[in-house]
């Protein structure tokens, strides 16, 4: 699908999605449990009904009720073979482990960009821990049969955070303890939500600087009564959008959260825009903005939106962090700079893991998505400050994790 966003100024307040990769992790640990849970707030976007596909082939019973609340009976006892991840990510490298608790074979297939995606960092790890598996060259779909064992194992920790996570929330319910050694964490404050969870749910997990995990197993998980937060990857853009083309106050957000994207309000202050928290809302209101320096090596998914930030900044900003990018649902850094250049904005990618950003004049063109939400939401967010039109191909990807990121754009436009 193609969407056409014309040039204009936005005011208004938002509510942005829940957060999917809370609630990812929250439906994982609730079909953990033997009882049931109550998951509150939660939203529907593509990611977050892939893992609720997961956790249903793998035993939870779902009931739903008003308001987004869903009650959880959880029970590890798969009714299926093949677990259905959709184009998530998170949902393969938490699910697969967590398949590997079981003693049947179990098929991990996944679609559309995430076929490109590499798995290889799960192989070696599992195997360790007593779990047969065959990837596809490092790709999905992968099949696995366990019982994952426990034990002591070294993971690579420099591609993502995600398969961490996995071993993380399945690896309390292995017989055997577990010592993690995991090299060059990426993406930890994203491991502090996996953390958080499992503390949610009664598991007890230990953690020297993100190097060195320790596991004990044979442990339960208690059902828990758990309110997903709101989405600071999604608030992250509508704030930019309102520094960027007026005003936006987000709602039902915390400062106070784990979430690694809390950190756009670091960028957005020293870009010089206007940002005001209160309670459990904060505002970012546009004011002349200059070139700023940002590290975002453990919030990959702040690119995006700092790219139509720096956009709209005078001078050269410099972001680092962009080796992050390239396992994305596309390759994020070559996507930002060859579709801000037919915006005409100059990306430079030259210098290992830094992309610079001259800001200036956004014309009118036609643009791809690649199929990746976070490249459709900030091409909008750019064309908002375009001399006429952006016309964005593929916007329909935003259904991954903002299914009504467009519509909430023409809320606040004035
Ligand atoms: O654990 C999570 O919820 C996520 C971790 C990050 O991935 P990496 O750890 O691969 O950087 C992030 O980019 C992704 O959108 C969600
Ligand atoms: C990279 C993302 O998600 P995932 O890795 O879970 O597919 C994202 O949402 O930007």
């Amino acid at each position: 699908m193609d969407k056409t966003v014309p040039q204009g100024r936005v005011k208004g307040t938002l509510t942005p999605p829940c957060s999917k990769s809370y609630a990812q992790r929250a439906l994982a640990a609730a079909l953990l449990t033997e009882g049931e849970s109550c998951l509150r707030n939660l939203e529907y976007c593509d990611d977050t009904r892939a893992a609720l596909r997961c956790i249903e082939t793998l035993g939870a019973s779902v009931r739903g009720a008003d308001g987004g609340t869903l009650t959880i009976r959880g029970g590890l006892r798969p009714r299926g073979s093949i677990l259905r991840v959709g184009e998530s990510g998170l949902s393969t490298r938490l699910f697969t482990p967590i398949a590997a608790l079981c003693d049947m074979p179990v098929t991990i297939e996944g679609e559309g960009t995430l076929l490109s995606r590499p798995m290889h960092m799960m192989t070696a790890p599992l195997r360790a821990l007593g779990v047969e598996i065959a990837d596809t060259g490092g790709r999905l779909p992968l099949r696995v049969r366990g019982p994952i064992r426990g034990g002591e194992v070294a993971v690579d920790g420099s591609v993502s955070s995600q398969f961490i996570t996995g071993l993380l929330l399945a690896l309390p319910r292995a017989e055997r303890d577990t010592t993690l050694y995991v090299r060059r964490a990426v993406s930890t404050p994203y491991l502090d939500m996996t953390l958080a969870t499992a503390a949610r749910f009664g598991v007890e997990i230990s953690q020297r600087d993100y190097e060195e995990f320790y596991i004990p197993g044979g442990q339960r998980y208690e059902p828990a009564d758990f309110a997903i937060e709101g989405d600071w990857s999604a608030a992250a853009m509508l704030l930019v959008m309102g520094a960027t083309a007026g005003e936006i106050t987000v709602r039902n957000v915390s400062m106070l959260s784990k979430q690694a994207d809390t950190a756009v309000c670091t960028a957005l202050a020293r870009a010089g825009a206007a940002v005001i928290h209160e309670g459990q809302a904060v505002t970012a209101a546009h004011r002349p903005l200059h070139a700023f320096e940002f590290d975002a090596t453990h919030c990959p998914d702040l690119f995006p939106a700092l790219a139509a930030l720096a956009a709209a900044a005078e001078g050269v900003s410099t972001i680092r962090g962009t080796s992050r990018l390239e396992y994305k649902e596309c390759n994020r850094a070559e996507a930002i700079r060859d579709e801000y250049a037919k915006l005409g904005i100059e990306v430079d990618t030259s210098e290992e893991d830094v992309m610079r950003i001259r800001g200036g004049a956004i014309r009118s063109a036609r643009v791809r998505s690649y199929g990746d939400h976070r490249m459709a939401m900030s091409l909008a967010v750019a064309a908002l400050r375009s001399d006429g039109e952006v016309e964005i191909e593929g916007a329909e990807s935003v259904a991954k994790s903002y299914p009504d990121f467009f519509g909430d754009l023409e809320r606040v436009r004035i």
